[in-house]
């Protein structure tokens, strides 16, 4: 069985993470942190997560039990940071989920993982790791004249724009395409009186009620448009991607690793 610790497990997507750990038949809820200030800290798990093993409780982050053999982290990107470093400290491979992290916080995670095995993904669904292959290919195959924009809806909650995944999708485009994303992404067009350029990747963003999270690639021209949409619609999906992934990643080597890895899904 592996023992799996979880970071931020009072969060929309602890909470889930604590199910699908429940629903797995090869991983153990070892541990479910909370931050030492929270007022979860020793409540019990049921309060807020029907599903948790009875009797157990929310403990403090600063107190990791080194029995843990996997800690999965979705929280924020300055919380990660910190739980990376006791990874580190502790040897213990990590699962990330958090997103909107920084240039700088993003090789801060590439650096750790010559210390410890790591799988990072912006999105732990099936679908959108499918996605990101079909994205490529079609920014490949289709003709340079082809504008494409990115969609992204998400819940009223959610503090990072564009979401993670939708810069997952316009990174692995800008790739297919030979382009540097940091050039052509287009973030904001109130200020530009300009027709949209051949080497442009524009972000929209809609933030609304409860929307788990949905995503629309466009590949559009005179005539035609071709759209690549998925919407997921429970959290579990992505918990449940993310306990496969800290199986998968128990026993790999040190190094940093993706969806794609995991589902055998790379090019
Ligand atoms: N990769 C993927 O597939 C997915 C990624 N996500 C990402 O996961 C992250 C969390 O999302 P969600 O669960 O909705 O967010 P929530 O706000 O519901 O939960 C965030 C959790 O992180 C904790 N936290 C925040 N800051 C810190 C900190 N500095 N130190 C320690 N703990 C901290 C919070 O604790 P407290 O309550 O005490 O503030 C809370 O437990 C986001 O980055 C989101 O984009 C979400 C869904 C899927
Ligand atoms: O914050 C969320 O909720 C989600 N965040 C991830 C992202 O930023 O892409 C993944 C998913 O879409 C839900």
């Amino acid at each position: 069985m592996t023992q799996i610790g979880i970071f931020g497990a009072n969060g929309r997507m602890g909470l889930a993470l604590i199910e699908a750990v429940q629903q797995s038949q090869h991983c153990q809820l070892g541990s479910a942190f909370v931050r030492a200030s929270s007022p979860h800290l020793n409540q019990s798990i049921a309060t807020l997560q029907p599903q948790a093993p009875g009797g157990s409780t929310f403990s403090s982050e600063q107190q990791l039990d080194t029995e843990l053999d996997v800690l999965i982290d979705f929280t924020l990107p300055e919380g990660m940071l910190g739980h990376l470093q006791q990874a580190v400290a502790n040897k213990t491979p990590m699962v990330i989920g958090t997103t909107g992290l920084s240039a700088e916080q993003m090789q801060a995670l590439e650096s750790a993982s010559q210390s410890i095995p790591i799988v990072f993904a912006r999105n732990f669904s099936v679908g959108v790791t499918l996605m990101l292959d079909l994205v490529q290919t079609a920014a490949a195959k289709l003709a340079d004249e082809m504008d494409i924009e990115i969609f992204e809806a998400h819940h009223r909650n959610k503090v990072d724009a564009p979401s993670g995944t939708a810069l997952a999708i316009g990174e692995a485009i800008a790739e297919a395409k030979g382009w540097d994303h940091d050039q052509v992404a287009r973030y904001d067009r109130t200020q530009v009186h300009e027709a949209k350029s051949q080497q442009e990747i524009g972000y929209s963003v809609l933030r609304a009620g409860d929307i788990v999270g949905e995503h629309t690639a466009y590949f559009a021209t005179m005539g035609e448009r071709l759209e690549l949409t998925h919407k997921a619609t429970s959290r579990l999906t992505f918990a449940s991607g993310a306990v496969r992934a800290a199986q998968w990643l128990k026993d790999k080597p040190n190094g940093l690793y993706s969806m794609q890895d995991v589902l055998g899904l790379k090019r």
